[in-house]
């Protein structure tokens, strides 16, 4: 087994000819076992990045390896809940969930499934999926997913539209089962919030190409968020500054040691977060483990 879950090298992706790209140089690698949180503003090409990890889109330059192997033939291995969750409206939950038995016989967990459907979701095993509201067939295409016992699985927005306890109960589900079964997890949202304390790595995109990329930890601690008097940043990477009157408050990628005087603490990771959305133009962090390090550790 692959201990890489994703490779990424030189991916891009256009649409059509003359389109503009949607993906441009993106370059990462996430080690299996991993939650990674995959955010970005509308349009930087999250989705996309998921569709060609999932095996429906080809890249127009650059490689995609997938649980080591070409993205298409490990699309048995992996499951993807899209943004817009295709189901069949006609069938009854029940139903639903033995399709994805019958579509999976090798690696059905009925348990797992009937958990997120039934005993988490609360759903009626009769009720029609075109009768759901958009929540509850969120339920249903996350059962649908964890139910195939994927290596690696693919949510795009998955929590968008379930009410608070909802979320937090699925979330709790999922990343107890992803625990458990040593599941790869990369899931993009837009509630940074939401991430922290269940994701260990992070990819953020911008304008198609990945702007920050690492295990969670080393990230955060690479950057610094200082508060105090205004004052010369150099010689440190300023990723964001902001003055109100005489108070500075700046997330910096210190090189060097900082001045003991300066209020420095560690960012959140919505702080971190946050400040590279606001400053498209700070330059890239890719902390990208080599396999060799990764596989001795
Ligand atoms: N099928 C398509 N044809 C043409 N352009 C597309 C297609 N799919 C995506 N794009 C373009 O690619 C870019 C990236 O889109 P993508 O959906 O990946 O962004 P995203 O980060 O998932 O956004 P959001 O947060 O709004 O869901 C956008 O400019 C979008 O218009």
């Amino acid at each position: 087994m692959s201990n890489t879950a994703i490779e990424a090298a030189g991916l891009g992706k256009r649409f059509g000819r003359r389109g503009s790209w949607a993906l441009r140089e993106c370059s990462f690698r996430l080690p299996a076992g991993r939650v990674c949180a995959v955010v970005g503003p509308n349009g930087a090409g999250k989705s996309t990045l998921l569709s060609h990890t999932a095996g429906l889109l080809a890249p127009t330059e650059g490689a995609l390896t997938v649980l080591g192997t070409h993205p298409a033939a490990a699309r048995e291995r992996v499951a993807y809940v899209a943004q817009d969750k295709p189901l069949y409206p006609q069938l009854t939950v029940d139903q639903t969930l033995r399709l994805g038995q019958e579509l999976n016989p090798a690696r059905w967990d009925a348990r797992v499934a009937g958990r997120i459907a039934y005993e988490v979701g609360g759903l009626d095993p009769k009720k029609r999926i075109r009768a759901l509201s958009g929540g509850q067939r969120t339920r249903v295409a996350l059962a649908l997913a964890l139910g195939k016992r994927p290596e690696l699985l693919l949510l795009d927005e998955p929590m968008a539209d379930l009410d608070p306890l909802g979320r937090h109960e699925l979330m709790g589900t999922l990343m107890a089962e992803a625990a458990e079964y040593g599941t790869t997890v990369v899931m993009s949202s837009h509630v940074v919030a939401e991430l922290e304390g269940s994701c260990d790595y992070l990819l953020l995109i911008g304008d198609g190409r990945v702007r920050l990329a690492g295990d969670l930890d080393d990230l955060l601690a690479a950057h610094t968020l200082t508060t105090g008097a205004v004052r010369d940043l150099a010689p440190h990477t300023v990723v964001e500054s902001r003055t109100t009157g005489r108070q500075q408050t700046a997330l910096i990628r210190p090189r060097g040691p900082y001045p003991a005087d300066a209020g420095a603490t560690r960012p959140s990771l919505e702080e971190l977060v946050l400040a590279h959305l606001r400053n498209p133009a700070a330059p890239a962090l890719i902390l990208t483990p080599a396999p060799a390090q990764e596989s001795a550790a």
